[in-house]
């Protein structure tokens, strides 16, 4: 991917680590550097791009990566260049992973819930002319090492088929632990929690990555005591979740058609984490005899001044129901 500026000057070092901050990294010595802020508009100009594309390999209706989500997120985004070629002496991006710590509540192989925090891998893309030459498993290990992770301590933020083949043949990832939400996690994603109660994941992390690896252990994020069912609040959406926002008609164009009856019980507790597929409705909650009321202070027409004289205590559809129109009129209504 390539830039009309030097995006070999601008990001020295082979993979870049980026965080909400954007900042450029130091030029090497010797390079003429232009102003800082000339310089962070690079950068966000490279973040914007990469996630357009990214957007469009996955077929995403809009970026889930972008300059103002890194800023106003605390993710981390390593972007891989292209130092082979250097088309036109600027060089050139191949790719790019983004990261962040999320908290989730996931499902363990007995079905309880779970609070943890765990990287997730938010997005990942390789420009479609060098996929399958080996660059994504170069960013994939980079980031490992970074962040001083294993493979099957992460949970997946709606992985593309491609991903998931990626991480079966690099990293034998295979089987799922099934989730409620959009995130895949994998067999070994608990291993060695203490059940029950479930404690903090980065604390276990922590001790486990200093039993298995010669690597010091990240330092484990404090997480709140593991809280009863009835408290768990519907946080931890997928990063994908604002897409289908955006897809939304306004009110009052979202409303439900009316259930006959109330559901005799809440909605179970997986529509109660934020993460499904099936995203819960997000329209305010107008009580039916206060939309009438309002209603009626608006100057009526004509034909339901009518109507409203006909039966002034019912129910539009009871008045649709009582109507004395002929049913060719009131098809019009
Ligand atoms: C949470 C998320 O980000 S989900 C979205 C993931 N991103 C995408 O789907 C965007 C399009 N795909 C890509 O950008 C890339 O293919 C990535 C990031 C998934 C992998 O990067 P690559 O540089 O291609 O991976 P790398 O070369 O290291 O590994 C290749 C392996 O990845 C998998 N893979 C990569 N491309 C494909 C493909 N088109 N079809 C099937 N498997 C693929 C295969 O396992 C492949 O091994 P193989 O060639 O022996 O079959």
């Amino acid at each position: 991917m390539e830039f009309p500026f030097d995006v070999d000057a601008l990001l020295p070092e082979r993979i870049t680590v980026l965080d909400q901050h954007l900042r450029p990294p130091a030029r090497r010595p010797g390079t003429t550097t232009p102003a800082r802020v000339d310089l962070q508009q690079q950068i966000m100009t490279i973040v914007d791009e990469l996630g357009k594309a990214s957007a469009k390999a996955q077929h995403l209706p809009a970026p889930i990566t972008s300059a103002s989500r890194m800023q106003s997120n605390r993710h981390v985004m390593y972007i891989l260049k292209d130092t082979s070629a250097r088309p036109a002496g600027k060089g050139a991006i191949v790719g790019f992973l983004k990261v962040g710590y999320k908290k989730l509540f996931v499902l363990d192989d007995r079905e309880a819930h779970n609070e943890v925090e765990p990287l997730c891998i938010l997005d990942f893309y390789i420009h479609e002319s060098l996929q399958r030459h080996g660059h994504g498993r170069e960013l994939f290990q980079h980031m490992l090492q970074k962040e001083r992770v294993e493979p099957h301590q992460l949970a997946i933020d709606r992985p593309s088929q491609k991903l998931l083949k990626f991480l079966n043949k690099h990293y034998n990832l295979e089987t799922t632990v099934p989730q409620v939400n959009n995130f895949v996690i994998f067999e070994g994603f608990f291993a060695h929690q203490h059940r029950p109660p479930a404690t903090s994941l980065r604390a276990t992390r922590h001790s486990r990555a200093a039993a298995l690896d010669p690597m010091p252990a990240a330092p484990a994020r404090k997480l709140p005591p593991k809280r009863a069912e009835g408290d768990i609040k519907p946080y931890s959406s997928s990063d994908r979740e604002f897409l289908k926002v955006a897809v939304e008609p306004p009110w009052p164009l979202n409303r439900a058609p009316r259930r006959a009856t109330p559901p005799a019980h809440p909605p179970p507790r997986s529509s109660s984490l934020g993460n499904s597929p099936e995203r819960g409705p997000l329209r305010p909650f107008v009580p039916e005899q206060e939309l009438l009321r309002s209603l009626r202070l608006c100057p009526p027409h004509p034909t339901a001044r009518l109507l409203l004289a006909t039966d002034p205590g019912g129910s539009p559809a009871q008045r649709r129901r009582t109507s004395s129109l002929p049913r060719s009129d009131e098809s019009r209504y």
